[in-house]
């Protein structure tokens, strides 16, 4: 009869007491300040290349966190720009703040935030899976996306329209529909790169930040669809909201810019 409930997750500023790699020196966010990040010729002599495919995706999960689109990894993948070798993506998930709020992404550009962001994870097949590849120094890359309230995102709608069927932590619904995750990407590829961390414990410093520099519009519906999601408050379950970390220090690193 002693009811004892899951234990509500700590907020950031409490993950160093389990995590204490969450103080380490290649943390994730960071504020990107442009007028520090150096142009990097090798950038653009490497194209980033993006070959998705268009029926990779096969499911949408509540983590209790975010949702995630899980990935196959039949044909998607990226290489060049600040990669030395290929990756391919294994999930897609995103960050957001209060309903109508302008606060919500992870990463920050000269203090400006965005609604929110998106996370395009992908991890190097030097190794033989993601569980190996996830806490190496270049085990992970991930692609971000800044979200920007506009008008409707078509390639979003088929990924937001999903969140009202998975409203509670491990509810799931399959992806029947040919999905291509490009679809999310801006127009213009020009993007900063900094090696950084996960941004959700277990913190690990595993991955190659690729942070899109332009944002994507998305209409103020497909963000209020984001808070169909349901998580665990300290008042019981309420609507999933603020699931960003803020940017950490940063430590002397270089960010490179196309
Ligand atoms: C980390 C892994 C779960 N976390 C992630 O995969 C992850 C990916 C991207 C981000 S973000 N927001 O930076 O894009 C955050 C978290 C579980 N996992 C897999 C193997 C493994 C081994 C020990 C502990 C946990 C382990
Ligand atoms: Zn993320």
């Amino acid at each position: 009869f002693l009811q004892v409930a899951s234990p509500v997750p700590q907020g950031p500023n409490k993950w160093h007491e389990q995590f204490p790699i969450a103080k380490g020196q290649r943390q994730s966010p960071i504020d990107i300040v442009t007028s520090n990040a150096k142009v990097d010729k090798a950038l653009s002599d490497n194209p980033l290349k993006v070959s998705y495919s268009n029926n990779c995706c096969q499911s949408v999960t509540n983590t209790g966190a975010s949702f995630q689109v899980v990935v196959d990894g039949a044909g998607t993948e990226i290489s060049g720009g600040p990669l030395d070798s290929t990756y391919k993506l294994v999930q897609f998930h995103a960050h957001w703040g209060p309903l109508g709020g302008d606060e919500g992404s992870e990463h920050t550009v000269d203090g400006v935030t965005y609604p929110a962001e998106l996370h395009l994870v992908h991890w190097n097949q030097k190794y033989k899976d993601v569980g190996e590849a996830v806490d190496k120094p270049d085990g992970l890359a991930v692609i971000g996306v800044f979200f920007s309230r506009g008008k409707e995102h078509a390639g979003f709608k088929p990924i937001s329209d999903l969140f009202a069927k998975v409203p509670r932590k491990a509810d799931k619904v399959d992806i029947s529909f040919n999905y291509d995750p490009a679809c999310l990407l801006p127009a213009r590829r020009d993007y900063w790169t900094y090696l950084g961390s996960l941004t959700t414990p277990p913190l690990f410093e595993s991955v190659t930040w690729i942070v899109m520099k332009d944002p994507v519009e998305v209409s103020a519906e497909q963000l209020a669809a984001l808070r169909n999601l349901l998580w665990e408050t300290p008042s019981g379950e309420g609507q999933m909201c603020n699931n960003y970390r803020p940017p950490q220090p940063l430590q002397g690193r270089l960010v490179r810019s196309t």
